[in-house]
């Protein structure tokens, strides 16, 4: 070690640098260990001590007279007479490893030794040298701005103390995550400059625990822990400013020798006992990692070695100093002093710059990233940034819709469930009537409809009773009758939205007409009627044929709802595109932006009052209206009549008055294009309200259908085991599944990858679905909700981040770290789940390098999954992951209703992947 100008802080000691995957230099350097003897004390002279030991050269030490000299000589980095000066240890001794923490290097400085040795004699004159350097180079360096701050702790008896506050009593130790153990509510000082931080060092002296021992006067009790946080940012060019941040630590340990020596009893012999305690942790810490970091480390056997755990070992440069007497009487406590001090000097530390993000960069960067879409959004102002809260209202209640409707389905299972139960009480050997649902031929035979290898795992799906159909129907009779209210409400507010906003152009004006034809022809509501009306029998004996009757019925009046809905939007997307193309102004940006975008925008007073007020024969594709008629609407009957709108007057500047108003035919003046402006805004709400309304119960019909099929399939199941007519109808009406089987697989395993799905999910998704016919629902679901799931987080990606915060970023991180977490613990399995030959042949296989084993087995598994569109490589990650985790094995106690259909949106601040934890779990993951 060399000295160095405190202006150059060193940075020839990183040794071996690796680089982090995140790309920061690691130096692996073992922790640099003097000795250093102090004179005899006064009190030694006087005892006319003898002095036992002979420092030959800077590095080595030997115990004078010993009968085995090899045995008895020390070498270490340094080694320190009684001559030398504190100024001399720290300049060759500590001051590099120190004034790392300027360049963003943690580093710590030990003292060890006895009581009496000399630690805080030293301590006190490096910490005040080290102090001064750092100031020294703050002034030789303005380029680079400094932040020091300082707080100090002491821990006594195995209590950690404040020693800047020490009224706030025993402090807490808490484990963070990224900054490992952290002291609770230290409180930390910003000192002004050297002085200052001098005047904070004092006060914490004078805090320290000090007692009287035969050894000391003043022994230092207590092992103290003196923290400067040194913080330094140097601008690289006016756009990148890079930060450090580092910690440097003088610690001034206790006494190390054991109790019966300081004569200790009563205070004095509790406290080596602790001290005692946290030193012995110490030693067996350091003795540990020289022995090569073999086995479990005992850092949080002791406070001390908990707060200090970066420092042995890890990210941080350390320095320890051990001091020991050089009387004869101390030979045997000197002795286990450099036996300690031959252990630390084996030990590797892998300290790393600690650079950080700076702060200004960030907001320099967030500042540019705000102003961009800005400049985006005034671009595009169809995309209003209130459209992305709108989009997030939607979402919210689309959420509550879907929890309110799993609660409802959560609730019908209960009720089948304990029907069940009942049923099942009463078969019992009195009642042996009900063998359909006793028996196990009638399971098998209910089994034999979903035919193939898996018949055991669909019994799980397939035992249902008559009864508990019936329930099921009779609930989603209930949801189909709610839903086919909605949709008349729906189409309700579009006949009005048409009839408020029938303006612009011929072609616009036809297809409104088309549009208002469509609807009235419509009839939704007798055919609802038709289809709502199942009486379900709540007999035992129910007719399982007169139910199936009924719900393909349902099924064809709920495939001609969709069909009408998916008209419905055709026809208002037509319609938009019909409308005149007006220039956007900064008055309609604003508008539209002010606006709240509910499902109903049509209650909102505006268009109230354009219902009341003005006619709805504004026709702006010329200046003039010279239409006699037009379409209104009667407030009080929704009805349609042609009306009489005579103008009074018009002039050249689009003005016109005297617009006769259906209900009292008074007039007034306005001007045309402001009403059409005013118009096409409300229209345009309008317009993206009643959309995304449709799409939502268009994908709300669509899971009724899921369920309906479910029911249906159920229902036939068991009418297969009564006649054998049914089964073959069934297998007639699902043969044409087969062909959309592979077709629907591939895009699940597309999604799957875009949306980070869990390997293990992916793997038994797709060992267990394999084509089944009974599969067709749950292959449904689940590409149904891996697209919800991917255009929710597009959205999401899509949306302004002021409006979001980090949401986005949380569920696609916390999905992203999640999969990472499940590929680390696949790994750690290649090895005990595969053979050799079988490794070696993967290696070989997937191309993956000769490059130290435990790497190999990380890019084996990171290879996993990964390539969606190669169907052989998902077929062999597939089998890969199933025989790391023992699947193939398990596959008995997996059930297909893990993939329950249920619908879950994301809730807040849980992980996301619903509904998919419990496969893991189940995996002990
Ligand atoms: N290098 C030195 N030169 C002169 N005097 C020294 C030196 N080192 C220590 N001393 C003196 O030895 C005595 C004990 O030193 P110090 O209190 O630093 O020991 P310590 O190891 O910190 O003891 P404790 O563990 O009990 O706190 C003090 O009087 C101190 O002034």
């Amino acid at each position: 070690m060399t000295s160095k100008d405190p202006c150059t802080p060193p940075v020839e000691a990183v040794k071996d640098p690796l680089s982090t995957p995140g790309g920061v230099k690691v130096s692996e350097e073992k922790i640099y260990v003097t000795v250093r003897v102090r004179p005899l004390t006064e009190k030694e002279k006087m005892a006319n001590e003898e002095i036992a030991w002979q420092c030959s050269d800077d590095h080595t030490i030997l115990l004078k007279n010993a009968p085995h000299e090899r045995l008895n000589t020390y070498a270490f980095d340094k080694v320190f007479s009684p001559a030398c000066l504190t100024e001399k240890v720290y300049e060759e001794g500590v001051k590099d490893v120190a004034l790392s923490a300027l360049t963003g290097i943690n580093a710590t400085i030990f003292a060890y030794g006895q009581t009496s040795s000399g630690k805080t004699y030293t301590m006190r004159g490096i910490t005040k040298s080290a102090i001064s350097d750092i100031y020294k180079h703050i002034a030789n360096n303005p380029e680079r701005d400094f932040i020091i701050k300082i707080c100090a702790m002491e821990i006594y008896n195995e209590t950690v103390m404040d020693l800047l506050n020490p009224e706030t009593g025993a402090l807490r130790l808490l484990d963070d995550p990224e900054k490992g153990t952290v002291v609770d509510k230290l409180v930390e000082e910003i000192p002004k400059d050297c002085q200052e931080l001098q005047h904070f060092i004092n006060i914490c002296e004078a805090q320290r625990q000090v007692g009287e021992t035969i050894l000391n006067d003043a022994s230092s009790r207590s092992h103290q822990i003196l923290r400067l946080t040194v913080e330094s940012s140097v601008r690289e060019n006016m756009e990148c400013v890079k930060s450090y941040i580092a910690t440097l630590n003088f610690v001034d340990l206790a006494g190390s020798e054991r109790a019966s020596q300081t004569l200790s009893s009563g205070t004095r012999l509790k406290e080596g006992s602790h001290i005692n305690r946290s030193l012995l942790t110490l030693t067996t810490v350091i003795r540990k990692l020289s022995g090569g970091r073999r086995g479990h480390i005992p850092y949080r056997d002791s406070k001390l070695t908990r707060i200090l755990q970066t420092s042995l070992g890890g990210n941080a440069r350390t320095a320890i100093i051990c001091t020991m007497s050089p009387a004869l009487s101390h030979a045997e406590q000197s002795r286990n002093t450099l036996l300690f001090a031959g252990s630390a000097k084996e030990v590797t530390n892998k300290a790393r710059v600690n650079m950080v993000v700076s702060e200004r960069q960030l907001v320099k960067h967030l500042q540019k990233e705000v102003a961009r879409l800005e400049a985006e959004r005034l671009r595009s102002p169809e995309t209003p940034l209130s459209c992305s809260k709108t989009v997030l209202m939607e979402k919210d209640l689309r959420i509550k819709q879907l929890e309110m409707e799993v609660e409802a389905m959560k609730h019908q299972r209960d009720v089948a469930q304990s029907h069940v139960i009942e049923l099942q009480r009463k078969a019992q050997p009195s009642n042996m009537g009900m063998d359909l649902f006793q028996s196990p031929r009638g399971i098998v035979k209910c089994l034999s409809f979903s035919g193939g290898k898996k018949s055991k795992k669909i019994a799980r799906v397939s035992v249902k009773t008559p009864l508990t159909i019936a329930h099921d129907i009779q609930m989603l009779e209930l949801l189909q009758k709610q839903l086919a209210e909605e949709a008349k409400s729906v189409l309700d507010v579009l006949r009005k939205e048409v009839i408020c906003h029938r303006f612009g152009s011929q072609d616009a004006a036809e297809t409104l007409l088309k549009l208002l034809a469509e609807f009235n022809e419509t009839q939704i509501n007798n055919r609802i009627d038709e289809v709502g009306s199942i009486s379900m029998n709540h007999n035992i004996d129910v007719n399982l044929k007169e139910t199936i009757t009924q719900l393909n019925t349902q099924g064809s009046a709920i495939l001609s709802l969709e069909q009408q809905l998916e008209t419905v939007q055709k026809s208002i997307d037509q319609l938009m595109l019909c409308q005149p193309s007006f220039e956007s102004s900064p008055t309609s940006n604003t508008e539209s932006r002010k606006k709240k975008m509910l499902p109903f925008a049509l209650h909102n007073n505006f268009n109230r009052q354009n219902k009341e007020n003005f006619p709805c024969s504004l026709r702006s594709s010329s200046e003039k209206v010279t239409e006699r008629e037009a379409w209104s609407c009667d407030p009080e009957n929704d009805v349609l009549h042609n009306i009489d709108t005579t103008p009074k007057s018009n002039n050249s500047d689009g003005v016109f008055s005297g617009v006769r108003t259906p209900g009292n035919g008074q007039s007034s003046s306005v001007s045309v294009k402001k009403m059409q402006m005013m118009f096409k805004n409300a229209f345009e709400n309008n317009y993206q309200s009643i959309k995304a309304y449709v799409i939502d119960l268009k994908e709300r019909i669509e899971k009724l259908r899921y369920q309906k099929e479910l029911l249906v399939s159920r229902v036939l199941a068991l009418e297969a085991n009564e006649d054998a007519e049914c089964e073959m109808h069934v297998h007639d009406s699902l043969s044409s599944w087969h062909l959309d089987f592979e077709d629907k697989r591939k895009q699940i395993i597309m999604l799957w990858h875009l949306c980070h799905i869990s390997i293990v999910h992916r793997t038994q998704f797709y060992l267990l679905f394999t084509g089944d016919p009974a599969d067709q629902i749950y292959m449904e679901v689940e590409l149904n909700r891996l697209t919800w799931l991917e255009q929710y987080l597009a959205e999401l990606g899509n949306a302004s981040p002021a409006l979001l915060g980090d949401q986005p970023a949380n569920y696609v991180s916390s999905s992203i770290k999640a999969l990472k977490q499940e590929r680390e613990s696949l790994a750690k399995k290649v090895n005990s789940h595969l053979t050799p030959d079988e490794r070696e042949m993967l290696y070989t296989k997937w191309e993956i390098p000769l490059d130290g084993k435990q790497r190999r087995r990380l890019q084996l598994v990171d290879k996993l999954w990964s390539d969606p569109k190669d169907m052989q490589h998902v077929q062999e990650s597939a089998d890969i992951v199933a025989k790391l985790l023992g699947f193939l094995d398990a596959t008995d106690h997996i059930s297909k209703e893990m993939f329950a259909l249920t619908f879950v949106p994301p809730v807040d601040k849980k992980p996301w992947l619903p509904g998919w934890n419990a496969i893991t779990n189940f995996l002990h993951l």
